[in-house]
């Protein structure tokens, strides 16, 4: 059998989704319809992540009672305190975060029907946070914060960090990078997550593989390795010189490049605005000239443009989050986006499985 061979997928359309578009040719990105960049602009992420699940902003009646479901959940039981606990306390966040999504799904195997499923979003919705300011805590030897149910879910998850909430600034910037991050049609996570939805297995099982795809540094693992990078380049007059160097040695450099988006990620302006936010209020401006830098330097270099990894890096660093903290943030958003895929997966499902071309041995006998 001669096959068309699409390897990595490349320009195959898998299924149909409704929750978000992405229209490279325009860069343009938008949630149930509406561009992502007015809803940075003018939105809660707890509104944005009511529109990616149910479809529609919440009026005020729903956001309240959405507040309010959220902020009744976040502890989470002794149970899953005690799993995180004994997990290495040097691991990465990430193997904190997979362990942790583990524990919830033991705790609960009810049945995933429709109305359970959303539930159970919601549910990781308000929990994720909680493990992952206990990670960030216990790596540093600190003592684990309460979640506070008096304030909002980003000055929440801070106060679970830090002990303090920031300037209202600070926590805009936050709460636009979780708004670009929640969600991006089939990205390989959210494939991921589907992938195993598809078999009917559960919600649990579907988010904690995805966690595993998100991890990498070809995926959500980049915002991580690009903070690294700039620390290793040190200062921007540095930057196009070491850039070059690892293109010459044929390296990838992480926060460049996409399967999608070949001209601008169609999220980077909003995020660089927000980085640029925080560089002022920080006095991080090295940073932003850095970024400049590599910028201008790969563009020259190659035509590649940055991901929307390469100006989240540098603001979650200027925020004061640790670098391996940067992926559980990013799943502390697209948990959204995966849990409404598991959801409209569901809704109408075919198991999702490909076929290969076989390069191996042609068939021979098993030796006496
Ligand atoms: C939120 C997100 O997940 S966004 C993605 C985050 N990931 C990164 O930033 C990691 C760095 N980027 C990459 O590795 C890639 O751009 C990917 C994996 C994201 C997309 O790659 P693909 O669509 O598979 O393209 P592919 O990797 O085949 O690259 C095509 C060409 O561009 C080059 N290229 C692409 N990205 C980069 C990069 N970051 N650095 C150097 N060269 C690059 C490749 O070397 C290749 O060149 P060649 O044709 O001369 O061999
Ligand atoms: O869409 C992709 O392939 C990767 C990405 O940008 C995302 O998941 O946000």
């Amino acid at each position: 059998m001669t096959a068309e061979i699409h390897r990595g997928l490349a320009g195959v359309v898998a299924d149909t989704t409704a929750i978000s578009e992405v229209v490279p040719e325009t860069r343009s990105l938008t949630y149930r319809g509406y561009p992502v960049q007015e809803l940075a602009a003018s939105r809660s992420f707890e509104e944005v992540a009511h529109l990616i699940w149910y479809g529609e902003l919440p009026d005020p009646a729903q956001l309240a009672a959405f507040t309010e479901r959220e902020r009744a959940r976040r502890e989470l039981t002794r149970s899953t305190v005690a799993a995180i606990d004994r997990v290495p306390e040097d691991c990465h966040p990430m193997d904190v975060l997979r362990t942790a999504v583990s524990c919830l799904g033991a705790e609960d195997p009810s049945e995933d029907d429709a109305d359970r499923l959303q539930d159970k979003a919601e549910a990781l919705f308000a929990r994720l946070p909680t493990v992952i300011a206990h990670a960030h805590r216990r790596r540093l030897g600190q003592a684990r914060i309460a979640p506070d149910p008096d304030l909002p879910w980003a000055a929440n998850f801070f106060h679970m960090c830090f002990g303090e909430v920031p300037a209202p600034e600070v926590l805009r910037c936050f709460e636009v990078s979780m708004i670009l991050y929640a969600e991006h049609s089939f990205n390989a996570s959210t494939f991921t997550a589907r992938v195993v939805a598809s078999t009917l297995s559960d919600l649990y099982s579907a988010v904690t593989a995805a966690i595993g795809a998100l991890k990498g540094p070809l995926h959500g693992g980049a915002n991580e390795a690009v903070m690294r990078m700039m620390l290793e380049i040190g200062e921007p007059e540095r930057a196009a010189e070491w850039l070059r160097e690892r293109l010459a040695a044929k390296e990838k450099v992480m926060g460049f490049g996409h399967r999608v988006y070949k001209d601008e990620d169609s999220r980077v302006p909003t995020m660089k605005a927000a980085l640029t936010d925080m560089a002022a209020l920080t006095g991080g401006g090295k940073w932003l000239r850095m970024y400049d830098e590599l910028e201008r330097a790969m563009l020259d270099a190659k035509g590649i443009h940055p991901n929307l990894d390469f100006p989240a890096g540098p603001a979650y660093h200027l925020m004061g989050f640790d670098i391996p903290m940067f992926t559980p943030l990013f799943v502390m958003s697209r948990i959204t986006g995966w849990t409404a895929h598991v959801i409209e997966q569901r809704g109408a499902n075919s198991l999702i499985r490909p076929l290969s071309a076989y390069t191996g041995r042609t068939p021979r006998p098993v030796p006496a």
